[in-house]
């Protein structure tokens, strides 16, 4: 987290404080059809209430080829920087982010692999229990489109119906004509792996912010869902209060999806 932002109550950056739940990049393009926080995670949320719940850090995970720009789409959420040259990863490196949805903090482990075949077996290893999946391609370059189904797939397949986006980088580079053509493609290969799709770019910075914000309420959402109905004592716990640091590697439970179809308009 970088050190120059500003830091609200609850070591949560003001930039990092979400209040209205983040909607999906294009209707068409989502499993995700809810508008808005469901009645009961809220009132859970303004219940407050403290003490310890099973819930630990969630977990997203990138994955995709070699370059299509999964580094670059973290450093520019994370520390708001990028960098036009290329390093590849090696092995799994991750970032550590704090947030406050609805008054509650919440913390995501953000897990960015390496696209190199040389390091997929490393990587394969930390997609398990992953709440939320994302595998990246290049707006640019259609082959990177044609192996998200294969990257779903591995990652995706290794952990408990996770929340799933396609992110398609690089939307600076394509012309209008292009990037139309290339995302009808992309939202049909969204659509049949039931994810979500994102259109991003890591160097002007477009819909990055968005795009996590709303992978961070959607893993919220569905992680107090799933807290108040396997407790079954309603929400009168504090949700997301535990901090680790690189190296430590929690188990972490893995959450069950928002119900899909479901339009939670109230206020
Ligand atoms: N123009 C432009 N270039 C980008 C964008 N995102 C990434 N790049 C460039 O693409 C190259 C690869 O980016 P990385 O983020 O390192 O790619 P990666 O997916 O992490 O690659 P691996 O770690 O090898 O799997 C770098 O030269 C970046 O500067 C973007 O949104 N726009
Ligand atoms: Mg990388």
């Amino acid at each position: 987290m970088s050190a120059t932002r500003t830091m609200m109550s609850q070591n949560v950056a003001k930039d990092r404080i979400i209040t209205k739940f983040p909607q999906a990049f294009h209707p068409d393009a989502t499993p995700y059809q809810k508008m808005n926080f469901h009645p009961k995670v809220k009132a859970a949320c303004t219940d407050n209430k403290t003490g310890r719940v099973g819930l630990k850090i969630c977990k997203a995970v990138l994955v995709g080829d070699v370059s299509v720009g999964k580094t670059s789409l973290v450093n520019r959420f994370c520390h708001d920087v990028f960098d036009r040259d290329y390093k590849a990863t090696i092995g799994v490196d991750f970032e550590v982010e704090k947030f406050s949805l609805l008054n509650v903090p919440f913390t995501l482990q953000i897990w960015d692999t390496a696209g190199q075949e040389r390091f997929k077996c490393i990587a394969a290893s930390y997609y398990r229990g992953a709440n939320v999946t994302i595998v990246v391609f290049d707006l640019s370059d259609e082959s990177s489109l044609s192996n998200v189904a294969r990257w779903m797939d591995d990652a995706a397949g290794n952990s408990s119906d996770p929340i799933k986006f396609v992110v398609g980088t690089k939307k600076d580079l394509v012309s209008p004509a292009a990037f139309e053509s290339i995302e009808q493609n992309a939202v049909e290969i969204a659509n049949s792996l039931g994810a979500e799709f994102w259109a991003v770019s890591s160097k002007t910075g477009e819909n990055v912010k968005e795009f996590f914000f709303r992978a961070v309420a959607l893993t919220f959402e569905a992680a107090i869902l799933r807290e108040i109905d396997t407790s079954g004592a309603g929400p009168t716990k504090q949700i997301g209060n535990d901090l680790i640091t690189k190296g430590d590697h929690p188990n972490i439970d893995s959450i069950g999806r928002v119900e899909s179809g479901q339009d939670y308009m109230t206020s």
